[in-house]
Formats: structure tokens, C-alpha cells, sequence
């Protein structure tokens, strides 16, 4: 194991950021925080990090104790600062070089453009790259130790889908290095794709912890139909239709999950059909659970992107 967190807690105020939270992540392994806004996972990393201290619990990273060895776990670390800590007026390369003289082993700038395809803009000014860019630029920084464990917050957020794929095949290239990669974000498909174990976070508790494949099916045998209609009927009369396990309603649009996909389908037609002229049907489709669902059985919420 290169983390051992131990009931972990961290209080401000009058909010448990952090409520008693355990696990641990194994070395090579993309390791993933999921959880809305505000659910405790940057506070949880900035303590593995040695940035912020815990009010109780034990973290242990590569075997030291994060509130006596935190100058060792520097070494062995790296964080990924967020675009605006990007210096403005020094170019890719310049960052770079500055960022690796920090280090007694240090990557070579060459190989650092290399991995997060920056090459060719070595010589842009940080604040003329593109979001997509920086946020490359950012990882870099953090991989400039050649670190085992490289620690990123929300590293995709904001960024386009073009821009999130070449992200995502930074950390699929960290992994086929056997780095440890600890992750968090509040997408999805993010962690469906990236991690090989996920820990749901809200209100601060880890409420599932698990390989993405396993969450799901683990939560689910059923399909999810969706669909809208309006007016929508109540959560009560939908969940009654045949072969319906749950039944989510938010506005008009309706998650049923069915342990008999053609036996829902054909109450939901029949709802529809005999309530013609008053009630419209939209967007009805089939589709396999996700983690979005797994969050939605866990919490009753959906994680709001
Ligand atoms: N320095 C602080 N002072 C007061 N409250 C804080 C502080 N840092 C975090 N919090 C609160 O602790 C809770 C957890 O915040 P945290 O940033 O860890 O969540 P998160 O899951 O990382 O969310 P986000 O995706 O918004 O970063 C939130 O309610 C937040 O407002």
C-alpha cells in the first residue's frame, strides 16, 4: 500500500468536511475521489499531501507519517497546482526548467513536454495556452520529481471533451509507468474510464469504495429506460409499472430501473397511449446502469456536473 488514510477527520466550523474517512491505495493503481462539490475530497487530499493538517486520524504515504515526515513525502509526491498558480509571464519551457531546479532528481524537460504533448508550445507564454493546455502544463509540474504518487484535483473540469481526452491519456500514460495516480473529480465517465477503484465521497464519508465494473453491477442488475413526460406521473404510479426496482423523477424527466426491460416498456407505451392528447412522451430510451446511477441509488442526488 502507498496510502493509508485512517479514520480521518477534519472540522470547520460547523461542517465535517471530512467525517471519519479509511482506505487505502495500492501502488500502480488510479486511485479516484467521486463526489459533488463541497463532498470533502480536496480537503481529504491536501492532508495525504501534507498541505493542511487533520484534526484526527492517520495518514501514512510510501510508509511516513504524513504530520512528522512531510519534507520526505515532498520528495516522493507531486500535486498538481491549479492553472492560476501558473506563472504568466515565463513560457512552457521556463516553468519547466524552474520547476525541475526545485529537485535533487529531477525529469527532463524534454521528456516532460514530451508526456503531456507540449512540445511543439515550449515557447508560448502560460497565460496565452489554452485551458486544455494549462492544465497539461500543471500535470507536468507535478510529474517534475518523477514522483510515485502524483496527486490530481479536478484536473479536467472546465476543459472541452478534446482537451479532457488528451488529459486522460497523460494519466493512462502515468499508469502504463506503474506510478500511482490519486484523483479527483465529480465526472462520471471520468472515473468510469480512468480509475481502477473509485471511492463515492458525500458529506465527507466515503459511502462505496470499489473498481468501477463492481460498483455497478454490485448496485445493479436492472436497466435504467429514461425518458420525459409531461405531465409526469407521480413517483409512486411509476414505480408501480411492471418489472420497476426504483424509480427517480427530477422535473419531467424519469429514470425507471427494470429487471425486465420489454415488460416496463411496454406499461410506459401503454401509460402514454392511453392518455393520448394529454400527455406527451419524449426521448424514451434503454440504457446500462453507470456510476451516476450507483451515486443516485447511494444518495438520492445526482451529482451535478
Ligand atoms: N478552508 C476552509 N474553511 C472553511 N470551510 C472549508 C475550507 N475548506 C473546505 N471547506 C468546506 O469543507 C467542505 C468540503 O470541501 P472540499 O473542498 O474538500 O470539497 P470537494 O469535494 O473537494 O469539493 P470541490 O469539488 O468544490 O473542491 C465544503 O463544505 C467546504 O465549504
Amino acid at each position: 500500500m502507498v496510502i493509508q488514510v485512517q479514520n480521518l477527520v477534519k472540522v470547520y466550523g460547523s461542517i465535517r468536511a471530512v467525517d471519519g474517512i479509511s482506505f487505502e491505495v495500492k501502488k500502480g493503481e488510479v486511485f479516484g475521489m467521486l463526489g459533488p462539490n463541497g463532498a470533502g475530497k480536496t480537503t481529504t487530499a491536501e492532508i495525504i499531501e501534507g498541505l493542511r493538517d487533520a484534526d484526527s486520524g492517520s495518514v501514512s504515504v510510501m510508509g511516513l507519517d504524513v504530520r512528522k515526515q512531510r519534507d520526505q513525502i515532498k520528495q516522493l509526491i507531486g500535486i498538481q497546482l491549479q492553472a492560476p498558480a501558473l506563472l504568466p509571464l515565463l513560457n512552457v519551457e521556463e516553468i519547466l526548467k524552474l520547476f525541475t531546479s526545485f529537485y535533487r532528481n529531477s525529469v527532463p524537460v524534454e521528456k516532460l513536454l514530451d508526456m503531456v504533448s507540449l512540445t511543439e508550445s515550449r515557447k508560448v507564454l502560460s497565460k496565452n495556452l489554452s485551458g486544455g493546455q494549462q492544465q497539461r502544463l500543471s500535470v507536468a509540474m507535478a510529474m517534475v520529481n518523477n514522483p510515485e504518487i502524483t496527486f490530481l484535483d479536478e484536473p479536467t473540469t472546465g476543459l472541452d471533451p478534446q482537451a479532457r481526452r488528451g488529459l486522460w491519456s497523460v494519466i493512462e500514460e502515468l499508469r502504463s509507468q506503474g506510478k500511482t495516480v490519486f484523483l479527483t473529480t465529480h465526472y462520471m465517465d471520468e472515473a468510469e474510464r480512468l480509475c481502477d477503484r473509485i471511492a463515492v465521497v458525500d458529506h465527507g464519508k466515503i459511502i462505496a469504495l470499489d473498481t468501477p465494473k463492481k460498483l455497478i453491477s454490485g448496485n445493479f442488475k436492472e436497466s435504467a429506460i429514461e425518458f420525459e413526460m409531461e405531465p409526469v406521473p407521480s413517483g409512486e404510479l411509476l414505480g408501480s409499472f411492471p418489472c420497476v426496482t426504483s424509480a427517480s423523477v427530477e422535473g419531467f424527466e424519469v429514470i425507471l430501473y427494470s429487471n425486465n426491460v420489454p415488460k416496463t416498456m411496454g406499461a410506459i407505451l401503454d401509460y402514454a397511449d392511453k392518455n393520448r392528447g394529454n400527455t406527451e412522451l419524449r426521448n424514451l430510451h434503454v440504457r446500462q446502469a453507470t456510476l451516476e446511477d450507483v451515486f443516485l441509488k447511494l444518495t438520492g442526488r445526482k451529482i451535478r456536473e
